[in-house]
């Protein structure tokens, strides 16, 4: 084993009071993150109130191309023995095990940990939270949810006197930016992903952030503080967009609206309906106007009222900005003293399924365009309840003859009769095709 590329951190020789920093995983963030460490380590110091030194750096290969250059000294892929060494661990390398194995050996030990790790914390965070209480350190993760943005703390401290109604977002940066690419460029899709994954946007499996897996991470996450409940990512219906084709972001675009992926936390009397879709928003709304990589979210509140947080929703740098905020906090708690903060998940608001959820749909029909039509298809949405709120009609737009093509948009209605409306118009003799179905957000 070289100097270069030691198996096991080296032996700490750090003043007493030094706070220890042991960072797991240097990619996208961990690098910036340990770059602003390392250059930053002063200051951040002055705003700790006692020493601070990053003594190492956990990684799966020592020897592998960064996007950073990182002191060699300071990896090691010995990272148990790291966090042994450590009084704050800063976890970084994203996925279930070992991170979630490797968190909990920290808290048991009393250290407090900051994560990124949305994919864990959605589907962990009571076993890890619980860790954090009974040792009585704080877990923070600030980075998990859109990640410059500061909402986890507004929501879980800033907001704990009021009561929210909704939570509506667009925090998934990658799908973000290719939707906004394919909508003002004409970018394709495979096109716009693969720019997302060059510039630190996507996850490692960017399927995660097309299938939407990754926001419903996030709608778990921000919605069990927004409501004092437990959710995980099973508990968010969940579509991605992949099936969002050039022809739906130009028809859209065409009527008014532009198509974003939207998670939406909405208290209803029984619960809760946690939902991330392909939505149709008009022009004019505000998440209309939020561009590449940025993320918005969203918050209506009894008695704030609405709220928006906005800015940098991915990127190594942004995120590392929010995972060191968590650092000099938890380590400020750790130099002061104090008790952490326990937040109980007093209200475990169950989470509601899709069926009776209002919800508005675009509904796009290619039909044989002939006596009567407009007034067979109205009647179905008649017959299940369904109001209309808009309709265009269009020439088919390969220029089929005795072929229109209809936009409708519909009003409010329970999720279940706008499915069953799509299912018996597919089977209207008039209708040719059904060519698209997306769900719309508008202020009816
Ligand atoms: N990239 C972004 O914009 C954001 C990322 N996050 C989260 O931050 C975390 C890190 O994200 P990125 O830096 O983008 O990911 P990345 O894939 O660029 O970096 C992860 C690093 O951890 C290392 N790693 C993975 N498993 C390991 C193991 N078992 N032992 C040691 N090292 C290991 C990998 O080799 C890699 O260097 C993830 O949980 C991600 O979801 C959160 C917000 C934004
Ligand atoms: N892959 C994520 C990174 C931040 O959470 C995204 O694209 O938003
Ligand atoms: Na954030």
């Amino acid at each position: 084993m070289s100097d270069s590329t030691p198996e096991t951190p080296r032996p700490s020789e750090t003043a007493p009071g030094t706070v220890k920093v042991a960072l797991l995983g240097a990619g996208n963030v961990g690098a910036e993150v340990a770059r602003i460490l390392i250059d930053h380590g002063g200051e951040l110091a002055a705003r700790v109130g006692a020493p601070i030194e990053l003594i190492g750096i956990a990684v799966r290969d020592v020897a592998a191309r960064r996007t950073v250059e990182l002191p060699a000294g300071l990896l090691t892929t010995d990272a148990d023995a790291l966090i042994d060494a450590a009084d704050v661990v800063i976890e970084l390398t994203g996925g279930i095990e070992p991170a979630r194995s490797r968190i909990l050996r920290a808290l048991h030990a009393g250290k407090p940990v900051i994560s990124g790790n949305k994919a864990l914390i959605a589907r962990h965070g009571r076993q890890l939270q619980d860790a954090a209480d009974a040792a009585g350190v704080p877990l923070s993760y600030e980075a998990a949810v859109a990640g410059a943005i500061p909402i986890v703390r507004p929501m879980r401290d800033s907001l704990a006197g009021d009561r929210v109604d909704r939570v509506l977002g667009i925090m998934n940066g990658t799908t973000n930016y290719i939707l906004d690419q394919m909508d003002t460029t004409g970018a394709q899709f495979e096109d716009a992903l693969a720019e997302a994954q060059r510039l630190g946007y996507a996850e490692a499996d960017p399927t995660a952030d097309v299938e939407g897996h990754d926001a419903a991470a996030k709608a778990a996450i921000l919605a069990s503080l927004a409501f004092h409940s437990t959710f995980t990512i099973d508990d968010v219906y969940c579509r991605g967009i992949t099936g969002v084709t050039a022809a739906d972001v130009a028809a859209a675009r065409d009527s008014g609206y532009v198509i974003k992926l939207l998670a939406v936390c909405e208290r209803y009397a029984d619960g809760v309906n946690l939902r991330v879709t392909p939505t149709m928003i008009p022009r004019e709304h505000p998440l209309a106007g939020v561009h590449g990589a940025y993320n918005a979210v969203f918050v209506e509140a009894e008695n704030a009222g609405s709220l928006m947080f906005y800015g940098a929703g991915a990127g190594g740098a942004a995120t590392a900005s929010a995972v060191l905020g968590d650092f000099v906090s938890a380590a400020r708690r750790l130099v002061l003293g104090g008790p952490a903060q326990v937040a109980e998940p007093h209200a475990q608001l169950p989470a509601l399924p899709m069926d009776e959820v209002r919800t508005s749909f675009s509904i796009t029909l290619v039909v044989h365009d002939r006596l009567g039509v407009l007034a067979r298809i109205a009647q179905v949405f008649a017959d299940h309840g369904v109001s209309i709120y808009t309709m265009q009609q269009k020439d088919h737009p390969r220029g089929a003859p005795r072929l229109a093509e209809l936009r409708l948009v519909t009003h409010r209605g329970a999720n279940k009769d706008l499915m069953a409306t799509v299912e018996a118009l597919a089977e209207l003799a008039d209708v040719e095709e059904v060519a698209g179905v997306i769900r719309v957000e508008h202020a009816d």
